[in-house]
């Protein structure tokens, strides 16, 4: 059960530095639109929810409001910033880099800004990457671009050869775009940091295009992700359409979490079956895949199976290899599916003609489209805004159109996946008709 101390984000010092952006927020108090400074955002959103937890209001668990504030903890004049992005790349990363560097820049009066390149490993001296500095003039055009100007890797690094790069050249605040591994070593650094009495703050932008990280709302680049893999939803159901017996599958990243799937497939409702991790299915019996899609192709002429790459992971043997950062490396569902659709075909002598799609890395390193382009810039301005007031082993987040700090360790503790028992699933059901249990 989530409490209030959960929600309680770091600081490194009392905020005693009038912030240029001062004038900005002076005299506002909470409305509509603005939380004030001294007010918390609840982190349950119904009355039943709030009433079960049976506590006084201000025992309720709730975050702190991200944005300006009146007083600061670090000097503009004498701060320097670090960015570095991490884990898989993912549309608006560049955003995120250049919206860092001009409210640094535009707002604070930061001028020292410097990138480290190839994630982590850009951290460690003697792996020799070179230190980028980020000037408003570099970062100008690059949310053109897609991918990640500073480069981004995987795989372990020693938190400790971290802090005394950090230490050597004079950086006041770490900025890591990265996933859910890039939070835990994030987490790390900060507590390297304070085993040394340091003042050095680490603020995370949560990315993933996955969308498989938990209490942050919606993940940056996940909308231009998916609204990408429908692209190629949309063309097997063209392609499928115009064959005999046609069959398409599409297989899209998600390696636990199938919100690009359901998501995609909902953009244009042409799915027949979504699989995704979270909901187990079977090959075989009445309502096994197989026989679920005979008939469809039957009644329809033709199907389109969206699958997320983690789905049916028990249907294949098990691999134990792992990548640089030790995430799984998951088995081919995909490869496995076609032969077995196309055996179950075959035995039946039915025609069949398979089209495979799998839109992979297109989906995750094109640009941030118009939307996701804004919430990278305003996640970054949240951001900044929370490492000049001394906040730290923090990420920011949008819950229910309010901007939070949320502590790492919370982000961490858990993972943000598809519920079979919710709303977001039984709309996919609605939308495919695939049957609620496929077992
Ligand atoms: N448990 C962990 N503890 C400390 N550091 C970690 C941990 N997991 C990953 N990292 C570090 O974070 C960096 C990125 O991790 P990873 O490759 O898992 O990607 P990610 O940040 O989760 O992004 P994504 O999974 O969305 O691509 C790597 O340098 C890795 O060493
Ligand atoms: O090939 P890479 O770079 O390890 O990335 C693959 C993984 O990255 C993710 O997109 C998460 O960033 C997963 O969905 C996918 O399995
Ligand atoms: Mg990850």
């Amino acid at each position: 059960m989530v409490s209030l101390s959960d929600l309680q984000v770091r600081s490194l010092g009392a905020c005693t530095v009038d912030s240029p952006l001062a004038l900005y927020v002076e005299g506002r108090t909470t409305n509509e639109y603005y939380v004030g400074e001294t007010d918390r955002i609840l982190y349950d959103d119904t009355l039943e929810l709030i009433a079960s937890r049976g506590v006084p209001l201000a025992e309720l668990p709730t975050f702190e409001s991200g944005g300006p504030r009146q007083k600061i903890f670090f000097d503009p004049a004498t701060t320097k910033v670090g960015v570095v992005t991490c884990g898989g790349l993912c549309p608006g990363l560049n955003d995120v880099i250049r919206a860092i560097v001009l409210e640094l820049n535009t707002h604070y009066g930061v001028r020292d800004v410097v990138g480290f390149q190839h994630g982590y490993a850009g951290l460690i001296e003697s792996n020799g990457h070179d230190v980028v500095e980020l000037t408003p003039d570099f970062v100008s055009r690059i949310s053109e671009r897609g991918g990640t100007i500073l480069g981004s890797s995987r795989g372990a690094q020693d938190p400790s050869a971290i802090v005394d790069r950090l230490v050597e050249l004079d950086i006041d605040i770490l900025m890591v775009i990265g996933g859910d591994g890039s939070m835990r070593g994030a987490h790390n650094i900060g507590a390297e940091i304070a085993a040394r009495g340091l003042s050095i703050g680490v603020v995370g932008v949560p990315k993933t295009i996955d969308n498989d990280i938990p209490h942050i709302g919606q993940s940056f680049g996940f909308s231009t992700a998916f609204a990408k893999a429908a692209e190629s939803i949309k063309a097997a159901r063209v392609e499928v359409e115009a064959a005999v017996g046609g069959v398409g599958i599409v297989k899209v990243m998600g390696r636990h979490a199938g919100f690009i799937a359901c998501y995609a497939a909902l953009a244009n409702h042409d799915a027949d079956f979504v699989l995704i991790p979270e909901v187990g299915f079977s090959l075989d019996g009445d309502n096994g895949l197989l026989a679920l899609l005979e008939r469809r192709v039957a009644e329809r002429g033709s199907a389109v199976i969206v699958l997320a790459e983690g789905a049916g992971q028990d249907l294949i043997p098990a691999s134990d290899r792992r990548d640089a950062s030790g995430n799984a490396v998951l088995g081919d569902i995909a490869g496995f599916l076609r032969e077995q659709i196309s055996k179950d075909f075959a035995n039946r002598n039915q025609p069949l003609t398979m089209r495979y799609f799998n839109p992979g890395y297109a989906i995750r390193s094109v640009p941030a489209d118009a939307s996701d382009s804004v919430y990278c810039a305003r996640l970054a301005q949240t951001a900044v805004h929370a490492a000049m007031a001394g906040r730290t082993d923090m990420v920011v987040g949008r819950r229910r159109h309010r901007f939070v700090h949320v502590p790492i360790p919370f982000v961490t503790s858990g993972s943000h996946s598809v519920s079979p028992d919710g709303d977001l699933w039984l709309s996919v059901l609605e939308s495919t008709a695939q049957p609620f249990s496929m077992c």
